[in-house]
């Protein structure tokens, strides 16, 4: 697993202390505990109802009977010239879902990257430029991406404008669905949010006991999920979803074991309830065939009806020559085909898609049909941390990935398909 402090970093810099756990170093711990109390008594933002309705969904997934399409962007902003309204969002998503439903008879389950995904792990606590050295940006929630000091600095407050920002992105769509029926259509007749639950203060505070059940609920999301840096089975993160009676996902990189997974199933889902959790495997094109059958076999030894979703972006991620993170359209691909092929392979469902996309034209990942080369990258490079899939990228993954997703498509089509795709 990739460390989940900063020690690489080292000197004598006072911004070179380890942060535990991806938390931010808050300067200020009492404008910490106002924030969490107001917070805590603020309305939650989504219902234990809708959070269940979710779990029904995914278990539906995990029989086979849908796919999960789950997007958006790596991080939302809360304002600016560069937010994307909610509608481009969920028209986005609605024509992939529609695409793979047609391609693959089966219905698309739609969940959202967004109204939260306000907070980002990253692997170095600093940032330097020139000789200059500031902390990281963390996510909206956290701090401002602007390169200076002040921006930089981790403000408890924003963690209040995050908890407004994901309400104004709920209220749009709610909006939308009153207005937009053939938007809802093509969603799948519902939509459901989802964020990485990765700033413990702000999750906990908007933790409810559902007065109908007596359960505890993470009411910031209806999906929650736990990134690959903050898995740890003894750490903070874990024993928070383990807690919570949210639909969990848990990534899982190419350093994943067996008994990694093992006690992931044995922690958050001990009674093996389908919809409860979901791996998001995210293993690189180049190590999904050797890694992930012995993950999903450690799935069916354990009796687990845990639903497995393929992010084919994070695990092929690489900086191009000019300092850019990017990623290739033809390696996203390669990793889906891959991840399908091994679960055709091994009689499980390839239950569905974890990216990162939007529907602005933007030049974030290369592509080889677009075509976007290394040298175009700067010209439309908008993103606030990891490159996405534009809206013709992204759409062209679901159709190239609708007709494989087809209940009993054979690895041999998958394997000519690959042939003549190139
Ligand atoms: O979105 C995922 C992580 O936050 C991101 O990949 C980390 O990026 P970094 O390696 O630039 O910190
Ligand atoms: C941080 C992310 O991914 P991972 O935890 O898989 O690296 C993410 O989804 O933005
Ligand atoms: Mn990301």
């Amino acid at each position: 697993m990739t460390a989940s402090t900063n020690t690489a970093l080292s000197g004598a810099n006072p911004l070179h202390v380890p942060v535990e756990h991806q938390q931010p170093h808050w300067p200020d711990p009492d404008e910490l505990a106002d924030v969490v109390r107001t917070l805590g008594s603020l309305p939650a933002l989504v219902s234990p109802s809708d959070c269940d309705e979710l779990r029904r969904r995914l278990a539906a997934v995990a029989r086979g009977e849908a796919f999960l399409l789950q997007g958006g962007d790596c991080a939302e902003l809360f304002a600016g010239p560069l937010i994307e309204p909610t509608r481009d969002k969920l028209r986005c998503l609605a024509d992939m879902a529609a695409v793979l439903a047609s391609g693959s008879g089966l219905p698309s389950l739609t969940v959202g990257r967004l109204a939260g995904q306000y907070a980002k792990p990253r692997s170095m606590g600093t940032e330097t430029r020139g000789d200059r050295v500031l902390p990281v940006y963390r996510g909206d929630a956290v701090n401002d991406l602007r390169f200076d000091a002040e921006a930089r600095t981790p403000n408890p407050q924003r963690l209040l404008a995050a908890y407004r920002a994901a309400d104004r992105v709920l209220s749009d769509i709610r909006r939308l669905r009153t207005r937009s029926h053939a938007l809802f259509t093509d969603l799948g007749g519902d939509f459901f949010t989802s964020h990485e639950a990765l700033l413990l203060p702000y999750e906990t505070a908007l933790t409810r006991s559902d007065p109908a059940s007596g359960r505890k609920y993470g009411l910031s999301g209806h999906l929650l999920w736990i990134g690959e840096r903050t898995r740890q089975l003894n750490g903070p993160h874990m024993a928070f979803v383990a807690s919570v009676h949210n639909p969990v996902a848990v990534k899982i990189g190419p350093t994943a074991t067996r008994t990694d997974i093992a006690e992931l199933i044995e922690l958050i889902d001990p009674h093996r309830e389908p919809g409860r959790l979901t791996f998001i495997t995210r293993l690189g094109a180049h190590a999904v065939h050797d890694m992930l059958p012995p993950l999903v076999d450690e799935v069916v030894t354990r009796g687990s009806p845990a639903t497995w979703v393929c992010d084919p972006v994070h695990g092929n991620t690489f900086t191009a020559a000019d300092g850019i993170k990017t990623r290739q359209f033809e390696a996203i691909w390669a990793e889906v085909r891959g991840f399908i092929e091994v679960h055709r392979a091994l009689g499980t469902h390839p239950g569905g898609l974890h990216l990162e996309l939007t529907s602005r034209n933007v030049t974030e990942c290369m592509d080889n049909h677009t075509p976007v080369h290394e040298r175009d990258l700067h010209l439309r490079y908008e993103t606030a941390c990891d490159p996405r899939l534009n809206g013709g990228q992204a759409l062209e993954l679901a159709r190239l990935a609708a007709p494989l997703l087809r209940p009993g498509a054979q690895s041999v089509d998958l394997l000519q398909d690959a042939a003549t795709l190139g």
